[in-house]
């Protein structure tokens, strides 16, 4: 009797010295977890996940069609190309992070904006919507275990989902491109997450033959977002000028060109970082107020995507 009354007198069993958890999951992210999350597509970014392309894109020089790509990719130059955005980040601020895999992975790896979106109380892992690119979404889940980033969701089912796809639209909203790459499925798991943190998520359908959402709406600042005449949804911009958003349209152009143009990242509010040789859609962006910092991205868009596609986001600074 007198050793089970001296067993509950330990902490281990609720006694003296037992140190309740009282803080919630979002007050620790910052020291227990690491410092993440997002609310906004524009507050200045803290931090990001990369992968520095390596021998994996040797295989684009076979067939690039079978593994997503335009045109084989020079791995020499796209590294080199890979290196400076690295480089711009970190001269504007931003901590990089690398996947670096264990081993070579699968050609289309670097797009780590694909693989994963943050939320304020950590990420959403994506499913990729193709067999050339599933599973690259462990070795994101891996480093970002790694790193202390809280992986809030995995999908399950036939969910289909691509981090490019989802884009805040306050700290209140997500809007989620539907299409070839991210599915009705995936947006109601997405919306079961996101309901529990009191955020709406607002499903649009998305032209077909698109890629991502990414590719059909960025948001530069907190009144200020760029969309593509006659591609953006038409319940995507009336739902930014509900928001008080201005628009900023792209001028007319050739797809690709336009498409590469807008494949940009926001560094800050009205200040981003775009692929360099894109004057006619810089100088839009410039008339709006907004900074550009160019990269050489030329090698790397053969594989079919720029800065916005490479740049996972992890933190961007909380605005209250
Ligand atoms: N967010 C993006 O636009 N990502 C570009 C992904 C390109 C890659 N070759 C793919 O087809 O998935």
């Amino acid at each position: 009797m007198s050793d089970r009354k001296g067993l509950f007198n330990t902490s281990a069993y609720g006694g003296p010295g037992w140190s309740g958890r009282e803080r919630t999951h979002r007050e620790e992210i910052g020291d227990l977890w690491a410092p993440s999350g997002i609310d906004t597509e524009w507050a200045p970014l803290k931090s990001v996940l990369m992968h520095r392309p390596g021998a994996e894109l040797d295989i684009s020089h076979n067939d690039p069609d079978a593994v997503q790509m335009l045109a084989p990719v020079d791995l020499g130059l796209a590294r080199a190309q890979h290196d400076a955005i690295a480089e711009a980040y970190r001269a504007n601020g931003v901590e990089v992070h690398y996947v670096d895999p264990p081993a070579t992975p699968s050609p289309n790896q670097m797009f780590c904006a694909d693989l994963f979106v943050m939320t304020p109380e950590g990420a959403i892992l994506a499913r990729p919507a193709s067999t050339v690119r599933a599973g690259e979404e462990r070795l994101v889940a891996r480093r970002l275990a790694d790193i202390g980033v809280p992986i809030l969701r995995t999908l399950r089912g036939d969910a289909l989902f691509e981090g490019a796809d989802l884009m805040w639209l306050d700290p209140e909203s997500v809007m989620i491109g539907l299409g070839q790459r991210t599915n009705a499925e995936a947006a109601m798991q997405i919306d079961d997450l996101m309901a529990d943190m009191e955020i709406e998520t607002i499903p649009v359908d998305m032209p077909f033959g698109c890629m991502h959402f990414m590719g059909l709406l960025r948001i530069i600042d907190k009144d200020l977002a760029v969309c593509w005449w006659r591609r953006t949804p038409h319940a995507t911009v009336r739902t930014l000028e509900e928001r008080g958003y201005k628009v900023i349209w792209l001028p007319e152009g050739p797809d690709l060109e336009l498409n590469r143009a807008m494949n940009i990242v926001t560094l800050g509010p009205r200040k981003i970082l775009m692929c360099a040789g894109y004057d006619a859609v810089q100088k839009v962006y410039e008339d709006a107020g907004v900074e550009c910092v160019t990269v050489d991205c030329s090698e790397l868009v053969k594989a079919a995507g720029a800065m916005g596609c490479l740049t996972g986001v992890i933190q961007r600074e909380a605005v209250a």
